[in-house]
């Protein structure tokens, strides 16, 4: 596929699959990938768990609205944002404004089994997974619909994701 002009950012919760579909996807579609999570944990030179340690949530997010607005209006690149980032009305202006935004969505099951392979992420740490991205998505899922597309990340082969949000880019251009 060609003509993509802009960045390519996916959305949605934790364990929605922004990383690992997201790699996949740059590779299909020969851009770059970029992890907006790595990117800030770079930057930092910390983890982003011990950057909710040190600093807070708080500057976290500020971290995160900095890096995706240095990200983006670049060149094309595929981005995965992290979790909360498309929820602060700064970076989801930027992302609708400069980019072509995806969200990828999976049911409650499905994110629960599959954010419970690590224990890296600070929101869930101590607590149950399935009643914070229950409340999650009940704050969140209005808004990760105002992303451009909206993609499935079913359980299954990681390319069938991949093909589905082939399929939805070459429905968007035409
Ligand atoms: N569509 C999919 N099909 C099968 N497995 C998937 C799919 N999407 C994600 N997974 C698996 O779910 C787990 C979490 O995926 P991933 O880390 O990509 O989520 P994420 O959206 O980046 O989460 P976070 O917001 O916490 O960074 C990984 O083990 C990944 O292999
Ligand atoms: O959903 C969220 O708010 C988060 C998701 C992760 O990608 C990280 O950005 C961090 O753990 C916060
Ligand atoms: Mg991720």
């Amino acid at each position: 596929m060609t003509g993509i002009d802009r960045p390519i950012v996916l959305v949605g919760l934790m364990g929605s699959g922004k990383s690992t579909i997201g790699r996949r996807l740059a590779n299909s579609l020969k851009l770059r990938f970029v992890d907006a999570d790595e990117e800030i944990e770079k930057a930092a030179d910390r983890t982003i768990s011990e950057i909710f340690d040190e600093y807070g949530e708080k500057q976290f997010r500020d971290g995160e609205r900095r890096v995706i607005a240095r990200l983006i209006g670049k060149d094309p690149i595929v981005l995965a944002t992290g979790g909360g980032a498309f929820v602060n009305d700064d970076t989801r202006a930027l992302i609708k404004r400069d980019a072509l935004s995806i969200w990828l969505d999976a049911d409650l099951e499905t994110l629960v089994e599959r954010v419970s392979r690590k224990d890296t992420r600070p929101l869930l740490r101590n607590k149950s997974p399935r009643d914070v991205l229950t409340k999650l998505a009940a704050e969140r899922n209005p808004l990760y619909a105002e992303a451009d597309l909206r993609v499935t990340s079913a359980n299954g082969p990681h390319m069938a994701t991949v093909e589905r949000i082939l399929e939805a880019l070459a429905q968007w251009q035409s």
